[in-house]
């Protein structure tokens, strides 16, 4: 949402896409409308890119010595894989701090991995994906959402992230919802 109010461009193109493809009789969206929404699953997309819960993935330990790439693991050394960083890289991606929904994202090329990869990779990867998307679906559909105290810029949101468990946004974002009813 925080990404969205600060790329307004963003915010119209997702409620074009999402206010046609929904049932108007209906006073929530079907799970089945998620899956036909590109521009939807691109923003979702973007947003773990740039803003990824699991930034370090989950600590691994190698069984064995291996070598990736150029760097030599020993056995029992513990791997964190820095995907904040990976998707931040400007080796990987133009202009890598703007929020650009669309991005080719290349999953079998281990740039984007938010949920990690291989046989640990995160079983709720599916869940988490239609239940964000149908949550940030119902917000912008059912509601317009504005800054408060009269802020009008709102590329002012300050987007400092803090990292505890997950990472997540410093400053709680505070938005006012107008219901489009
Ligand atoms: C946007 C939401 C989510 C993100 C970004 C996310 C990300 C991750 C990541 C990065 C890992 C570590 C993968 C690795 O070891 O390389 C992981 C593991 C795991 N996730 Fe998620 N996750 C999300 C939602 C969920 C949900 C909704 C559930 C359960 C309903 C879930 C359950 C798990 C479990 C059980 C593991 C451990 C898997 C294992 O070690 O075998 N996650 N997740």
């Amino acid at each position: 949402m925080a990404e969205l109010i600060r790329n307004p461009k963003c915010m119209r193109k997702l409620e074009e896409e999402v206010s046609p493809a929904m049932d108007q009789q209906e006073m929530f969206i079907k799970e089945s409308c998620i899956t036909q929404l590109p521009y939807l699953e691109a923003c979702f997309k973007e947003t773990l890119r740039l803003h990824p819960p699991g930034p370090f993935l989950l600590p691994h330990r190698a069984i064995e010595f291996c070598q990736v790439m150029n760097h030599s693991i020993p056995k029992n050394s513990q791997i964190l894989v820095n995907f904040w960083a990976i998707g931040r890289d400007p080796k990987y991606w133009e202009e890598p701090l703007m929020f650009n929904p669309g991005l080719d994202f290349k999953g079998n090329d281990f740039e984007f991995i938010p949920f990690g990869s291989g046989r640990r990779i995160c079983p709720g990867l599916t869940m988490a994906t239609r239940h964000v998307s149908l949550i940030v679906a119902s917000l912008i559909h059912f509601f317009d959402w504005s800054l408060p105290h009269g802020r009008k810029n709102p590329t002012d949101i300050d987007m400092s992230e803090k990292y505890g468990l997950t990472l997540r946004k410093e400053e709680p974002l505070i938005l006012i919802p107008r219901s489009k009813n």
